[in-house]
Order: C-alpha cells, then structure tokens, then sequence
C-alpha cells in the first residue's frame, strides 16, 4: 500500500460508489478537501439532504482507506446536483430542482405536505423556496404563519422580493388578490402571473423550489405545468378508492407534461388513538401501497391523522416545526429525504428533450 498523501487517498476514493447512484464519489465531484496527519480527514458531499444510505457510503469509504491504517474522518457536506428540466422551460437559473406537489382531487392535504416538505427539506439543510401556485384556493401563507418579511411587489421594473415565512421565500397567489375575494382567473392571467413568480422573482440560489399545484388534473393544471420548470412531481392522495382513481389521472397529467414523478404521498393513512394507542384504518388499509405497486411509483411516506397536522395549518406554524421531535415531524423529514434522493436520481440522466411546445 503506497503512502497516505491527497492524491493516494483520492485514488482509493475513486473505487466508491454512491450507493444510490452507482457512480464513483471522486467522478461525481463529491469528495473535497482531504487532509493528511496522524489521522484522515476527507470532505464527503451528500447528493441530497437526509440522504437515507449515509450508513452504507460511510461504510465503502472506511473500506477503502482501511489499508493506509490511520483513523479517518469523514466531513459530510450537502450539494444537491441540479437537473435542468425540460429544454423549453429552463427558465429559473438560481433554482436547482423544482418539485410540484400535485393531486388527484381536492382535499387531500395536498398544501399541507407541501409545506411541510419544504419546512423538513429546509430542516435537513437545503435551501428550499415555496411558491403556492393554487389559484383556487392559495392557503401557503396562511399555513407558514405571519411573515418576517412581507413581499415586496412595489418597485416597477425592479425584480419582486418574496415573502419571507419562517426563514423561506414564499411566493403566493393569495399576495395579488384582495383577501376574501373570489379568485376567478382567466387562462391569459395566471400565465402572466405565473410568469412572473418564475421571471420576475429574486428566488435567490435555491436546491429546492417547492410548487403547491391547484388540485385536480383539469386544464389549469396541464397549463402551469407547461409554464412551470417542474424537475419532477410529487402526488398526494388519501387511501379511499374514489382519491386513489384520482391519482392515475393525475399519473396521466405528469406524463403528459413529461415529468418525472418521484412518488406517491399517502396523508390520512391511519388513526392512531392518543389514548390507547389503537391503529384504525379510517378509510381502507394499504391502498396507496398497492396502487404504488401497481403503477411502479415509489410510495414516498405514509402519513397518519393527527390534530397536531391540522392544528399546525390552523395556527400557522407547520407541525415540522411545532412538534420538531414528534412522529409526524419524524415521518414528514423521511418522506422530503426521500424525495430529494429521488429527485438527486434524475440527475443522472441529464437534460430532457422535449416534445412539447411551449404555449406561452
Ligand atoms: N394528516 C392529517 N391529519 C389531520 N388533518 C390533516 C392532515 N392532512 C391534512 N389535514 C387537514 O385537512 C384539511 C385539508 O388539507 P389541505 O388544505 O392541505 O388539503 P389540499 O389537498 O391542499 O386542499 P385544497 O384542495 O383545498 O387545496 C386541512 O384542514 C388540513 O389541516
């Protein structure tokens, strides 16, 4: 075994793959500084935050600097690679993934896990922005609670400021409509708007830009999700059977859009008493598993009912960060996990081209 030096141990670090990938960690550009004394000290940078095999990589790294017998220590970092989405849509160059959270119909808690994943991505340490493109019924505000700061849409021909809500930049319908009044957009319109939440908004440099999709899989939906650079979509449902034939439409409306979907979220899974503990399947058990199964889609987290999911959107303060040590605050940093390693999968397989035209 030749000398422990810089070089030596990059060479040994070539061998290792990352285990979600299977592409060597030094050609990935994922191995930074090592440091060579009476010890081992390298730079290890996670494609993704909360990535769930750090165990196994830890282990291939130990393995391969084994032979020069000094104690090694690993500094684990986070650069979550970019995917440019669709060629005709790479419009958003500080952003490096945009995630669309949609659903099959309304109701399902659809913004609620939006936020939530945004909050647990945020948590896991990416840096991750939220914009609430439910022209229905935008409710992201309301659930993030009153801003740090508010969005600054004042200066003409300068670019907009997002909102600022526990530490994200927040971009909402509801910040051009008066409150309580009906939204009724026309097709022309949310473009225009839309455009500009993707044009005119100073995002900052972003991992992760979270898209709270309206419900449903109408033609509103197929519209934003041309207009929008979605990297890969996220759908929600409830286990009953009528929300789980909504989702192989849904399914149908990001293949149309041509894209990929990283998994299926199912909320309202089960009931937990907080008294006795009993476990009841409210709606039926193990839909969202099969239904996964069946369309080959990952099921990305099951999430229980529990009046501290509800109560955090009341209050304005998502149970991530309410009850940041509970089990749903648990469950719901799994699932994010899950989807950025998902998302961090895409990567390999480089820019799409596409066969839509864009309408705008
Ligand atoms: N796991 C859960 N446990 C308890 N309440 C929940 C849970 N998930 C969502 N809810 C509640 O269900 C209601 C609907 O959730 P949410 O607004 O997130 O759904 P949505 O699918 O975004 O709806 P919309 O179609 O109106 O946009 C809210 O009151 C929310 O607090």
């Amino acid at each position: 075994m030749s000398d422990a030096t810089p070089e030596t141990i990059r060479q040994a670090l070539s061998t290792v793959e990352d285990p979600a990938i299977g592409r060597s960690i030094v050609a990935g550009r994922q191995v930074g500084e090592i440091r060579v004394g009476d010890s081992i000290r390298v730079e290890v940078a996670l494609i993704s935050p909360g990535y769930p095999l750090k165990g196994t990589l830890e282990t291939r790294i130990r393995e391969a600097l084994e032979p020069f017998a000094k104690p090694i220590q690993i500094e684990w970092k986070l650069a979550v690679p970019r995917k440019p989405p669709r060629q005709d849509l790479d419009r958003l160059p500080t952003v490096k993934n945009v995630i669309a959270v949609g659903a099959g119909k309304g109701g399902v808690g659809k913004s609620t896990a939006a936020v939530n994943i945004a909050m647990a991505l945020s948590r896991l340490g990416a840096s991750v922005g939220l914009l609430d493109a439910d022209i229905y019924g935008p409710s992201v505000p309301k659930m993030m609670g009153p801003p740090s700061r508010p969005c600054d849409k004042s200066v003409s021909g300068e670019r907009i400021i997002p909102a600022l809500h526990r530490g994200l930049p927040v971009m909402s319908v509801d910040f051009f409509v008066e409150t309580g009044r009906a939204v009724i957009w026309r097709g022309p319109m949310i473009h225009k708007l839309l455009q500009q939440f993707l044009e005119d908004v100073d995002w900052g440099e972003l991992d992760y830009l979270i898209i709270d999709l309206p419900p449903g899989t109408g033609d509103a939906q197929l519209s934003l999700g041309q207009l929008l650079p979605i990297t890969g979509g996220v759908i929600v449902t409830t286990p009953q059977e009528v929300a789980l034939l909504d989702v192989r439409k849904a399914v149908d409306m990001f293949a149309k859009l041509e894209v990929p979907l990283l998994g299926l979220i199912e909320n309202m899974s089960h009931y937990r008493c907080p008294s006795c503990g009993h476990v009841d399947h409210i709606f039926s058990s193990g839909g969202g598993k099969r239904l996964a199964q069946e369309l080959s889609i990952e099921l990305l987290g099951q999430l229980p009912i529990d009046n501290s999911v509800s109560a955090g959107g009341e209050t304005g303060n998502p149970v991530v960060n309410a009850v940041p040590d509970g089990e749903h605050a648990k469950i719901f940093l799994d699932t994010a996990a899950n989807i950025a390693l998902a998302a961090a999968k895409l990567h390999a397989t480089g820019p799409k081209r596409s066969s839509l035209l864009r309408t705008v």
